[in-house]
Parts: structure tokens; sequence; C-alpha cells
């Protein structure tokens, strides 16, 4: 089963590499006119495979590949008219591509952890090299796209071969991030 689903085209032959000197590069979209394009000034962090059915995936994949980086990092730099946010109700202000459907940043603006940090897709860098991702999130949830669920236990393990353990939330580390941040808001941590 897993061998004729893509869980992502970018992953399915294994993770690709970082290098250690990638320093930021320029997302493009689909479109051949007049293309959508967004500088980023240094790498992306906590990159990982979203299985959530709201994250941006290339046609065919079962998992989208996004990471983030700092609101400041990023400048729109070409056809900013053909954006539009996906959900105005949602946490991450997805900024899609009308023409493509290509998200190209996701801003957290609200009180959050998250707050000042934009959701991006690095496989739409136009060079190689940004840190590769390590985990996958929302896992459970390629069911509500019509993935079988009993084909979880080998999509599961597929991710666990390829070096990303799966997680039906986020990881251990942000979703210590949000408890921290919520523990502090309220309260009971002090420091
Ligand atoms: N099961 C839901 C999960 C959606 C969800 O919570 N996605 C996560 C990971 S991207 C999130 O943080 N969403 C915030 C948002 O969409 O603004 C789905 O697949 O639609
Ligand atoms: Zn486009
Ligand atoms: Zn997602």
């Amino acid at each position: 089963m897993t061998g004729t689903v893509s869980l992502h085209p970018l992953i399915d032959n294994g993770v690709p590499q970082g290098s250690p000197g990638f320093n930021g590069g320029i997302l493009v979209c689909e479109c051949t006119d007049r293309p959508v394009k967004v500088r980023v000034d240094g790498d992306v962090a906590h990159n990982h495979a979203c299985g959530c059915t709201k994250c941006w995936k290339p046609a065919g994949a079962t998992f989208s590949i996004v990471a983030v980086v700092p609101h400041d990092k990023i400048t729109v730099l070409e056809n900013g008219d053909k954006l539009e946010v996906v959900d105005k109700s949602a946490l991450i202000q997805r900024h899609a591509c009308k023409g493509c459907g290509v998200h190209m940043y996701g801003p957290v603006e609200r009180d959050h952890a998250f707050k000042g940090l934009d959701f991006v897709h690095p496989e739409r860098f136009d060079t190689d090299g940004w840190a590769p991702p390590g985990f996958a999130a929302f896992v459970s949830s390629i069911i509500e796209a019509g993935t079988d669920p009993a084909d979880m236990n080998a999509i599961r393990q597929r991710l666990s071969d390829l070096g990303l353990p799966p997680y039906d939330c986020l990881n251990p580390a942000l979703m210590d991030v949000i408890a921290t941040w919520s523990a502090r808001k309220s309260g009971v941590l002090k420091s």
C-alpha cells in the first residue's frame, strides 16, 4: 500500500540532506505566468511533515512539508497582488496564490505561543540546502482527507523508517513550547 501512496514526492525516496551553509532563499509559487516570489532571510526551523487538511500539499501528496521562520525574515518580492488569505479565522493566516493555490507564507498574529512566526513550505525554495524535516505531525488527520484508516500502521512505520517520528499533534518539543507559554500566561509558571 505505502509503496503506491505518495507521502510527499520529496521524502518518498528518502529525506533530503540540508546544508549547514544554507542562509535563506526565494520561495516561488507554481504559476508560469507572474509567479509570486517571497524572500526568506535565513534557514527554516522545526521543519516537519504535516498531515492536516489545512496545509498546502503538492498534487498527489498525503503530507505537506512545512516549517517556521520569524515574520521579520519574510519579504514579498514579486506579484504579491496574487496573494489572498485562505481562512481569515484560522490561527495561521495562510497567504495563498490565487493562480496556483500554493501557500506562500502563513503568519501567526494572534496571542499564541507561535505569535511572530510564519509557516512556509521549504520545497518552494528555488535552491536546495534548507534544514530537512525531522518529524511528522497531525498524522491521524490524513484520514480526514481520505486515507483508509487500515493503512495507518503502514504509513506510521514508513515515516519512522524515513527518520520522521510520527505524532498525532505536534512533536514533544513544540507541545512543550505551547504548554510552557500557556502555563506562563495563566500564572502557573512564574519563570
Ligand atoms: N484535524 C485537523 C487539524 C487541523 C490543525 O489543527 N492543524 C494544525 C497543524 S497546521 C494547526 O496548527 N492548525 C492551525 C491553523 O490551521 O491555523 C485537520 O486536519 O484539519
Ligand atoms: Zn501561483
Ligand atoms: Zn498542517
